[in-house]
């Protein structure tokens, strides 16, 4: 018999202080004991914003104003196949509580390791944990240029996720580099990714490793624990593939649109990276020609995020 498909919809609420509400299933419950993103199953005809302001205002009295698709995960439970359409939400009225007898907590993500989960919510998590704009370092003229520049996008641009490109610096340069970098990201609260060698990864200690896509295409198994990120660039739904065989936490896919640097080369397209996205089960940043003002943009089919150097290093 082919397992029972079950579309559900539910959200990462955020509140003013950037924690997120999560609920206890009750016990007698499918996945019971666990917590979860609050919400539920389509009912038929709902479209899945429909069914999710439906769901939040039967199970925690609260009416969504404005929402943004996270990510959609498909997950193969031994006895159906499920899709989580999950929506982010800062915009909602009223203080949300049990209605049906659950308990809710409001979580800062990084606390998320404290509470058990179903198997499904790995790359939630993730999508919920991450932020919306993934920096990546452009060219500096000295160390000095370095340093402002990366201040000033964590500073004024808020970013809270930065990966270190250098591949002009020879190893030694590069790790001093690196090891400035992540004391300043570490005083703005943002995370270090570096994209190197394994052996200068292991000696900075660092927030994760970005693979770029020879390496990815490389490797059988995972290079690094569980306790960094885990990020690889791909160009095309083969290495998206590979990225999620290899257990990364996420990727970035790109060119999506044409840049001033490669005018006229062959790109994705919104269109296509939807369909791309839809594939895998992993948080995808749109790279390649994007900026800020496609955020919504990139958000609306599936992506993350963006990934940019342009538009952050300045
Ligand atoms: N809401 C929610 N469901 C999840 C998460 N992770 C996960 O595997 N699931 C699974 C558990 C359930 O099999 C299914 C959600 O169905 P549900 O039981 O909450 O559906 P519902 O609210 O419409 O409840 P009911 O009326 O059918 O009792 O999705 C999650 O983070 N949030
Ligand atoms: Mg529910």
């Amino acid at each position: 018999m082919p397992k029972r498909r079950v579309h559900v919809a539910a959200a990462a609420i955020f509140n003013d202080q950037g924690q997120v509400l999560i609920a206890r299933r009750p016990s007698i419950a499918d996945q019971g004991g666990l917590w979860e993103f609050p919400g539920g199953k389509l009912a038929p005809y709902e479209t899945g914003l429909e069914a999710l302001r439906r769901e939040l205002r039967e199970e925690l009295g609260i009416n969504i104003q404005r929402a943004q698709p996270l990510i959609r995960v498909h997950h193969e439970y031994p006895d159906k196949h499920i899709l989580l359409d999950v929506w982010e939400t800062h915009d909602f009225e009223g203080e949300p509580w049990g209605r049906e007898g659950q308990a809710v907590r409001w979580v800062s993500p990084d606390d998320f390791g404290r509470y058990a989960f179903p198997a499904a919510n790995g790359p939630i998590i993730r999508a919920v944990t991450l932020p919306h704009d993934y920096l990546i370092t452009g060219e500096a003229s000295d160390e000095e240029d370095f340093d402002r520049k990366l201040k000033r996008a964590l500073v004024e641009d808020g970013i809270k996720l930065v990966q270190l490109r250098a591949h002009d610096l020879g190893e030694d340069a590069y790790r001093a580099r690196a090891e400035r970098a992540l004391a300043t990201c570490r005083e703005h609260g943002a995370s270090l990714i570096l994209n190197c060698s394994l052996e200068v990864f292991r000696a900075v200690d660092a927030d994760g490793l970005h693979l770029p896509s020879r390496e990815l295409m490389a490797l059988t198994h995972r290079p690094i624990g569980d306790d960094k990120w885990l990020a690889a660039s791909t160009h095309n739904a083969e290495q998206l593939a590979q990225a999620q065989r290899l257990g990364c936490d996420f990727a970035t896919l790109s060119p999506v649109r044409e840049t001033p640097s490669h005018p006229g080369a062959v790109t994705i397209g919104w269109h296509d990276l939807q369909q791309m996205v839809e594939e895998v089960t992993m948080p995808v940043y749109a790279l390649g020609g994007t900026s800020r003002d496609d955020g919504d943009r990139a958000r609306a089919v599936g992506a993350q995020g963006i990934a940019s150097i342009r538009d952050f290093w300045r």
